[in-house]
């Protein structure tokens, strides 16, 4: 199935609600449509003959090694889309080689997320998606439960001081959980109350200060999902960050930035090469990995082709989005020359409106 079938299917399976939630994106919907149009703006300009005939697309990322350059992107609630919600798409990930990013909006707690992908493979990594909350010992109680639950790398997410205003959520009235559902890793926090989706922390006093606090509570390297501007880059960096995610949130927090991939080259010259640049938002073939590759990416997260797969097939549907997109991204890559991800490189990269 393309993964156009599949989000048809998953379309046609979901509660329009609960379609609504994961299609959706904030104010006028202006971002999500530009993260996916931006990728038309680019074209790749390959070079020939190079005796490529043996590929290898795996990185190696912070927690995660020989992986996948297609990592699944944190989305939340995966239990309301299929009934085998994260279990499934833990399994579905580690059978692919790809990294999970689970998070503190799952509906499934983080040690049966973990322990589901081991059943798929020997050594899954999956990456913890953390909103910090401004009490420091609830952050540091989610912090080392997603380190005793086998977690090897910890996600960051910087851009939703407040919650995007969803406009089908708002329409929809879809503003908490269903009865039935919780934000399991939210149970049982010190002071913090049980799993309504109103619990999870968004908040506006939290600073680099209280960021710089959280490597300094575990071993594990520290992503940062969410940053569009150079300047925070390098601050991300200086503040211990061990990887830095350009993302405008799938278009879901500010309805009036850069489609993300536009902003990923000034990101990856800020940082330079002190730590790995992940990008996520719009990627939906191979060709988009190769893009993002091509301007600095180490690799690119998928956020709701993965739910889509999930909601239409279960693990099954999901793995095959994950095999889809890896199985482009390498006939792509052989179409361009390389062998190795470095071989794409920004000089492959056209835009409309510059060279062609
Ligand atoms: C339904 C849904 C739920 C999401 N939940 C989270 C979340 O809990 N934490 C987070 O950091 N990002 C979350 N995101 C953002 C994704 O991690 C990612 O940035 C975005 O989906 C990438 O864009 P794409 O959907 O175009 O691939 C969510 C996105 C969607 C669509
Ligand atoms: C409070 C849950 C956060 C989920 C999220 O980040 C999103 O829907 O974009």
């Amino acid at each position: 199935m393309t993964l156009r079938a599949l989000h048809d299917a998953a379309r046609e399976a979901l509660d329009p609600v609960r379609y609504d939630y994961v299609a959706g994106g904030a104010g006028e919907e202006r971002v999500l449509a530009a993260n996916e149009q931006a990728f038309e703006s680019y074209r790749l300009l390959p070079r020939v003959l190079c005796g490529s005939e043996t590929r290898d697309t795996a990185v190696d990322l912070p927690g995660a090694r020989q992986a996948a350059p297609v990592i699944v992107a944190p989305t939340a609630f995966h239990r309301l889309m299929h009934p085998d919600g994260e279990r499934a798409t833990a399994r579905a990930a580690a059978a692919e080689g790809a990294v999970l990013v689970t998070g503190t909006a799952a509906t499934t707690a983080v040690d049966a997320v973990v322990a589901a992908a081991r059943e798929a493979a020997p050594d899954p990594a999956v990456w913890f998606q953390l909103y910090p909350h401004p009490r420091r010992e609830v952050t540091e109680a989610l912090v080392l439960r997603a380190e005793a639950a086998g977690c090897t790398a910890l996600v960051v997410t910087v851009d939703s001081p407040v919650f995007g205003r969803h406009t089908r959520d708002l329409r929809n009235g879809f503003t908490d959980l269903p009865p039935g559902y919780a934000a399991e890793n939210m149970r049982d926090l010190p002071g913090a109350p049980p799993g309504s989706l109103t619990d999870i922390p968004m908040s506006p006093a939290l600073s680099w200060r209280d960021f710089a606090g959280i490597p300094r509570m575990t071993a594990l390297p520290v992503l940062v999902k969410g940053v569009l501007h150079p300047a925070d880059a390098r601050l991300a960096v200086e503040h211990g960050a061990s990887g830095v995610i350009v993302s405008n949130h799938g278009g879901r927090q500010c309805d009036a930035v850069p489609a993300a991939v536009d902003c990923l080259p000034a990101v990856v010259g800020a940082v330079a090469g002190r730590v790995p640049v992940l990008l996520d938002g719009g990627v939906r073939r191979g060709s988009d990995v190769a893009v993002a590759l091509a301007l600095g990416a180490a690799a690119v997260g998928v956020g709701r082709p993965v739910v889509w797969g999930l909601a239409a097939g279960g693990e099954a549907g999901a793995r095959t989005v994950l095999a889809t997109l890896r199985d482009e991204y390498d006939h792509t890559l052989a179409l361009c020359g390389g062998r190795r991800n470095a071989d794409l490189t920004q000089d492959m990269v056209v835009r409309k409106g510059g060279t062609w």
